[in-house]
């Protein structure tokens, strides 16, 4: 079964101070931190590389550490961001020609793997790799910018993939917070990435709860149906 797992995008976070950003969300009760990568030609927006991630390493040095690479070729970054310290390597199927030649590079380099889609990319395209990795990620807004409005049109995907797959990690990102994780949590998501709604509360820690109660309550519930 899978297991529920909330993960804070550090995207629009008090960025002068990420380090502890990155400790406050831990203590919050994160499970894995976020962190948006992104090369101004994947996506429309710059944000920061391994030599970052890397600074942020000794921070919080027993999380887990999930990049998400909005960035074109993103076979480029393996071994780099392994020595930053990474654990979960999530690149875009739309990124790259020879997707298994990347799964595997990661592999080799000791990281899980991710593959991710964008909202106009059909899931069907990640079906051939799903048994390769460890998560698929279902982008639930355009990728590139926080604080976005969520893509309830996206949960089909992720009903579509909890259907064939019970035990995938399958993750949300994008607009995700109290208002709309019921149809995360009952599409079958359980990796949950949530930016804003954590990041700009002054209770991070209930915000984090509230996700994750949503998501345990839809996967017992999954679980018992079965
Ligand atoms: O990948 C992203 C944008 O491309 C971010 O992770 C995502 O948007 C999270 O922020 P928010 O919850 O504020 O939407």
């Amino acid at each position: 079964m899978a297991v529920c797992k909330i993960g804070p995008s550090i995207l629009n976070s008090d960025l002068a101070n990420l380090g502890a950003e990155c400790q406050r969300m831990v203590s919050s009760g994160a499970d894995y931190l976020h962190l948006d990568v992104m090369d101004g030609h994947f996506v429309p927006n710059i944000t920061f590389g391994h030599p970052v991630v890397k600074a942020l390493r000794p921070c919080v040095p027993n999380a887990m550490l999930d990049v998400h690479m909005m960035v074109q070729n993103p076979e480029k970054w393996v071994e780099e961001m392994q020595d930053a310290g990474v654990n979960h390597y999530t690149f875009h199927i739309e990124a790259i020609e020879d997707v298994g030649g990347c799964i595997r590079k990661i592999r080799e380099a000791g990281m899980q793997v991710g593959i991710g889609i964008k909202p106009l990319t059909n899931v069907d395209v990640v079906l051939p790799f799903v048994d390769l990795v460890d998560t698929v990620l279902v982008m639930t807004v355009e990728p590139g910018f926080g604080g976005q409005k969520f893509m309830d049109d996206m949960m089909p995907k992720v009903r579509y993939l909890r259907q064939r797959y019970p035990k995938l990690d399958i993750e949300v990102d994008g607009g995700v917070g109290p208002s709309t994780i019921q149809a995360c949590a009952e599409a079958g998501a359980n990796m949950i990435v949530s930016g804003s709604a954590i990041m700009k509360s002054d209770v991070p820690r209930e915000v984090i709860n509230v996700l994750k109660g949503a998501v345990e309550e839809a996967l017992q519930k999954s679980q018992l149906e079965r």
